[in-house]
């Protein structure tokens, strides 16, 4: 059973840092259970307000049903309710309506509603979707506004009018006008998580449009200096956080894109780098070469 009511889930995770484990996998691309606990484990001695098992850091779109709940319920064991488990429901409105069913049974705190795979939606269909997954459980649902599933500012209040379970909005557009619509119409009802890749590049400005907190792809691999970033951020201490920036953000985002899906492949090469492996990433993503994972380890060995 949720440890945490939709509001008390809320508050939580508006309090500090969000942590997205990657999805381990073995030689053979099959989860790595062992792995993933290890990294579960060692990743619990840093202070964060959530955990989100297989979101897209977690590959989650590359994981089957079975596999999703598997990994949540393995997270919900490991974690032992030191902080919530949030856990995804993705695809369509009846996948997504399954999963959210079986994160509640498996004890999962929340869930991270992706954007549907594939097809276009328009606003009346996404209100549609998003209340269909809000209806099926008691859990708080966050709701991923990104690539086909962006929810412009009315949308979003119709949301929050008629979900009362709806409790949070996670950005992945950086559109500073649809945020300050946003922010304007439903204010504090809702919590705002900032979730564009390597979310730590737009932390600071996004502070000031209410996003308090973030997804931290990178606290995968270098848990305290993803957490000295956070505390620069909500310090509002610019030097600080632009030399952080500037010392390894910025030249780990040269890294990242070279190539498509790269914000994922990379932090499971952070993980190769720190001696802590969390095996190959799954098609259709790639893996970094041999160099970039050598130009990486230097970069990560000067901040380490
Ligand atoms: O579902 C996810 O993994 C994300 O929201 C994206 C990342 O965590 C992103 O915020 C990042 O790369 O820092």
């Amino acid at each position: 059973m949720a440890k945490y009511s939709p509001q008390e889930l809320a508050a939580q995770l508006k309090s500090g840092l969000l942590s997205f484990p990657v999805t381990h996998f073995d030689q053979a691309l099959e989860f790595d259970e062992a792995g993933y606990r290890d990294h579960l484990s060692w990743l619990s001695g840093y202070p964060v307000a959530g955990l989100f098992a297989a979101g897209g850091t977690g590959e989650g779109f590359s994981l089957t049903a079975a596999e999703i709940d598997r990994v949540v319920r393995v997270a919900v064991d490991e974690v032992n309710g030191r902080v919530p488990v949030v856990a995804p429901a993705t695809g369509g409105t009846a996948t997504a309506v399954a999963q959210a069913k079986a994160a509640e049974a498996a004890g999962a705190d929340g869930l991270l509603l992706m954007p549907p795979y594939l097809t276009e939606a328009g606003q009346e269909g996404l209100v549609e979707h998003v209340s269909a997954v809000c209806a099926a459980t008691g859990l708080g649902v966050i709701v991923y506004s990104r690539a086909n599933a962006v929810l412009n500012d009315r949308s979003v209040q119709t949301l929050a009018e008629r979900n009362e379970t709806l409790i949070g909005f996670k950005d992945g557009v950086g559109n500073i006008e649809s945020l300050t619509r946003i922010y304007a119409a439903v204010g504090d009802r809702l919590a705002y998580i900032g979730g564009l890749p390597t979310a730590e590049t737009f932390a600071l400005p996004l502070l000031q449009l209410g996003m308090s907190t973030y997804s931290s792809a990178i606290f995968n691999f270098v848990p305290q200096f993803a957490l000295d970033f956070y505390a620069d951020v909500r310090a509002q201490d610019r030097e600080a956080v632009y030399r952080r920036i500037r010392e390894f953000v910025v030249p780990y985002l040269d890294i990242r894109d070279r190539t498509k899906g790269y914000a994922v492949s990379i932090v499971k090469a952070g993980l190769t780098a720190v001696g802590r492996p969390a095996g190959p990433v799954r098609p259709p993503l790639q893996n970094l070469t041999d160099g970039e994972l050598a130009e990486l380890t230097t970069l990560i060995n000067k901040i380490n």
